[in-house]
């Protein structure tokens, strides 16, 4: 090959590159036109997305936005913080089954959730209470959704909860009452001559803590001689208690949290302070008993994580159980017995009953009163009080503690709510809120703080009523375990304190702020107790 074909030739081989260059150039998309093509196909199957989404249960009436996201339910709980209010107002405006989210339907009525919840029922927990997997790895009770698991695990811890155990219980409790009365001897007293204001919202959560915590633990933590907060425990739940909430509507989020790294920012049996110190303390608990010698427990020494390893509950699964009990038993109380209060200070006529029904109740009793050695009204008597009971069972309708969605999970075959056909899966909500104020159950006066209506009721109405109501506590296999120790602390602490003191709100403009971010929270809720006339305390 001679040098002038050589050179034709690498000649020819560049042109041939560059022009297949510029040809691949000239066929190949422009910039915006990528960008347009990746739009559409985004927007296609956002749009397919979004079709499949609200299709799964469009014949169930709601808002559009609520079938295509749950973020409408989160913005309620994290930035309006009035989602149970929200939620009734669905019901009203769309009916008594009403889409809230696009996997979620929700109700107000209590026969459905009596059979929801009902033994026989294959319904199972939803994802709503992913939030209260306090770890991964192991569960407690109240975060399982298999049925059988939870039948074998609830047969294990409902006999600590049994019979002679219940009078220890009650003594934890007596115990608890005592130490507020002493509270409010030592620094709350108000006089002519000066007011001691408490902050109400923050002792009503000491007095539950103190007793859920000496129900679990034996002893409590002692936030009511303290005065104040305990390891941190009370100024990292108030961040997290609103939390549950948002969790509860992003329950994809429960294992985000728990994966790395927001794991390294979760509490954990690491931390010295906080729900991670309670985590530490219930571990620390459990290994106590598991390695203290065998033999028998005197019932002065009773606990409830005693009650639940001796009926065969695993160590690792008992420290869960912990947890729960001092999580479940705490704000919810807290919440009944604030709102209560609030309501019988707002509405004269039901404190002066409320305190006369007390006097008739003490005036029968052989005299003369010792605020220090007389005992604390026992659960038995206090169950014949019927106003100061219709109080409490008033204040559970119109703000119930347990006022969240705690959906359930319909089983395979599906299931049918007020003439909707509801597939496998769907998540079926329920609104308290709508339960406790409904007109059909309560009458055109269902908004007001009337606890003479169940005085009034005959004995027909008044069982509905009061089935009604008691769903704050749950039915069926999930019904609450610590009901009865929450009707004891509530019952004892209104016959105890309203027996000695006279006891008014201090901002009479504002007695406190009241948000809804998952359940009924309160703060700035100040009020001064007062000695009353002839009352030794
Ligand atoms: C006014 C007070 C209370 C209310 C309104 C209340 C409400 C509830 C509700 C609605 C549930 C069922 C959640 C569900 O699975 O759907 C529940 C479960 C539970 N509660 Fe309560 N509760 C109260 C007080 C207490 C107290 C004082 C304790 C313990 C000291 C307690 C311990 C528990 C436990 C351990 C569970 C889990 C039961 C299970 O997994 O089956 N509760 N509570």
């Amino acid at each position: 090959m001679t040098e002038k074909t050589m050179t034709t030739l690498a000649m020819s081989s560049s042109d041939f590159v560059q022009d297949l260059f510029t040809s691949f150039h000239r066929i190949s998309p422009s910039p915006p036109l990528i960008i347009t093509s990746t739009l559409t196909l985004l927007t296609l199957l956002c749009t397919l997305y979004l079709f499949r989404t609200w299709h799964r249960l469009s014949h169930i009436p709601g808002p559009l936005l609520n079938s295509l996201t749950p973020l409408v339910l989160t913005y309620h709980c994290l930035i309006k913080e009035d989602i149970n209010t929200y939620v009734y107002n669905l019901s009203l405006k769309y009916g008594p089954l009403v889409r809230v989210a696009p996997n979620v339907v929700a109700h107000y009525d209590p026969e459905t959730l009596r059979r929801v919840c009902s033994v026989k029922a294959n319904y199972t927990k939803g994802l709503w209470f992913e939030f209260s997997r306090w770890d991964l790895e192991r569960y407690s009770c109240i975060a399982m959704r298999d049925n059988e698991s939870r039948k074998v695990r609830k047969g294990m811890l409902l006999p600590a909860w049994a019979g002679r155990y219940m009078v220890v219980m009650e003594g934890r409790v007596d115990s608890q009452v005592r130490s507020f009365l002493d509270l409010i001897k030592r620094k709350y007293t108000s006089t002519p001559a000066g007011v001691k204001a408490m902050d109400f919202g923050h002792r009503a959560q000491f007095y539950t803590l103190d007793v859920a915590t000496s129900a679990t633990f034996g002893k409590p933590w002692g936030f009511l001689e303290k005065d104040g907060d305990v390891e941190k425990y009370l100024e990292t739940t108030e961040v997290i208690t609103p939390m549950f909430g948002v969790l509860g509507t992003l329950p994809w989020l429960v294992y985000v949290m728990h994966a790395w790294p927001l794991n390294k920012l979760m509490p954990g049996e690491g931390d010295t302070v906080g729900f991670g110190r309670l985590m530490n303390l219930a571990g620390e608990a459990v290994r106590e008993r598991v390695e203290m010698p065998g033999g028998k427990t005197e019932d002065s020494e009773y606990d409830l994580i005693r009650g639940y390893l001796r009926n065969g509950v695993e160590p690792e699964d008992a420290v869960q159980e912990c947890i729960t009990l001092v999580v479940a038993g705490t704000e919810t109380t807290s919440i009944a017995l604030r709102l209560a209060l609030l309501a019988l200070l707002t509405t004269p006529s039901t404190y002066r009953k409320a305190q006369d029904e007390v006097d008739a109740f003490y005036s029968g009793k052989p005299a003369p009163f010792n605020p220090d050695t007389d005992p604390i009204v026992s659960y038995a008597d206090a169950k014949t009080l019927p106003y100061i009971q219709a109080v409490i069972r008033e204040a559970f309708r119109i703000w119930p503690p347990s006022a969240g969605l705690f959906s359930k999970q319909v089983p395979d075959e599906g299931d049918t709510i007020h003439g909707y056909y509801l597939p496998k899966g769907t998540e079926v909500g329920q609104s308290m809120v709508g339960i406790g104020r409904q007109p059909r159950i309560w009458g055109d006066d269902a908004e007001i703080f009337r606890p003479e209506r169940w005085l009034e009721a005959d004995a027909e109405a008044f069982e509905e009523m009061q089935a009604a109501v008691d769903l704050v506590f749950s039915g069926g296999k999930y019904v609450c375990l610590g009901k009865h120790v929450g009707w004891m602390e509530l019952l004892k602490w209104f016959v105890e304190v309203l027996r000695r003191y006279d006891v008014a709100v201090v901002n009479n403009a504002q007695p406190l702020k009241l948000k809804d971010p998952v359940t009924f929270m309160t703060t700035d809720f100040w009020v001064r107790f007062t000695k009353r006339e002839g009352v030794e305390v």
